[in-house]
């Protein structure tokens, strides 16, 4: 194994850990993957994000086959579709997190953007969110709705199950996915209060100086 890649194993355990400790996660929700030169890592399915153990993660090829390691999430599809439609993704994070979830589940929501900008860093980290269709989870037409979105989007939200957010690394999806998350407690707070979101100029300069998520 190169040192590379075990650097990013150690990488997805620390950081699914932290998740683990501040609540992002309970249990064995959720799913965490990274990109290495000859494949994709994924947390094992029913792995609790809390307590991974850097050898018995699992490894995937690029088609998908198992290399080593424990059996792969069963969200194997939706990750391998963003790596697969989305240039530059190097990490993937599936959460279950408590308001990117709820948000999930409200009937009233933009589906072409259900996590409007209310501050300048959803707009930098995070981008426009889609909000797809519901599919069991595990379900292989998860990666197909993925698939449809043409790469466009860095996260989305899967209807009445949680968010998905990818990064050029791992680090820059889980912070995606945290900040995905703390806009959605915030959406959720100030909803039915008259909220001010930023104008479109505004989003508009931000894409321009930091670029498009
Ligand atoms: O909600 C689910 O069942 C999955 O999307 C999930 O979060 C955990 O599945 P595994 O990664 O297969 O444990
Ligand atoms: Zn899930």
């Amino acid at each position: 194994m190169s040192s590379k890649e075990r650097e990013v194993r150690e990488d997805i355990v620390r950081l699914s850990r932290s998740l683990y400790q501040r609540g992002f996660s309970v249990g064995s929700a959720g799913n965490i993957s990274a990109a290495v030169d000859d494949g994709i890592l994924i947390t094992p399915t029913n792995s609790c994000l809390g307590f991974l153990d850097p050898e018995r993660i699992s490894k995937i090829s690029h088609d998908g086959r198992h290399q080593s390691g424990d059996r792969a999430s069963k969200e194997v599809f939706l990750h391998k579709a963003f790596y697969e439609t989305r240039p530059g993704t190097g990490a993937v994070v599936h959460l279950h997190s408590t308001f990117a979830t709820a948000l999930s589940c409200l009937v009233d929501i933009d589906p072409d953007d259900c996590v409007p900008a209310l501050t300048p860093y959803v707009v930098m980290r995070v981008g426009k969110v889609k909000l797809l269709d519901y599919v069991r989870p595990g379900d292989e037409k998860a990666g197909d709705l993925i698939r449809a979105l043409g790469g466009k989007h860095a996260a989305v939200l899967l209807a009445n199950h949680g968010p998905v957010v990818t990064g050029k690394d791992i680090s820059s999806a889980v912070y995606a996915a945290e900040e995905l998350e703390e806009t959605a407690k915030l959406l959720v707070m100030l909803r039915g209060l008259p909220r001010r979101l930023l104008s479109d100029d505004n989003v508009a300069e931000l894409r321009s100086v930091f670029g498009e998520r």
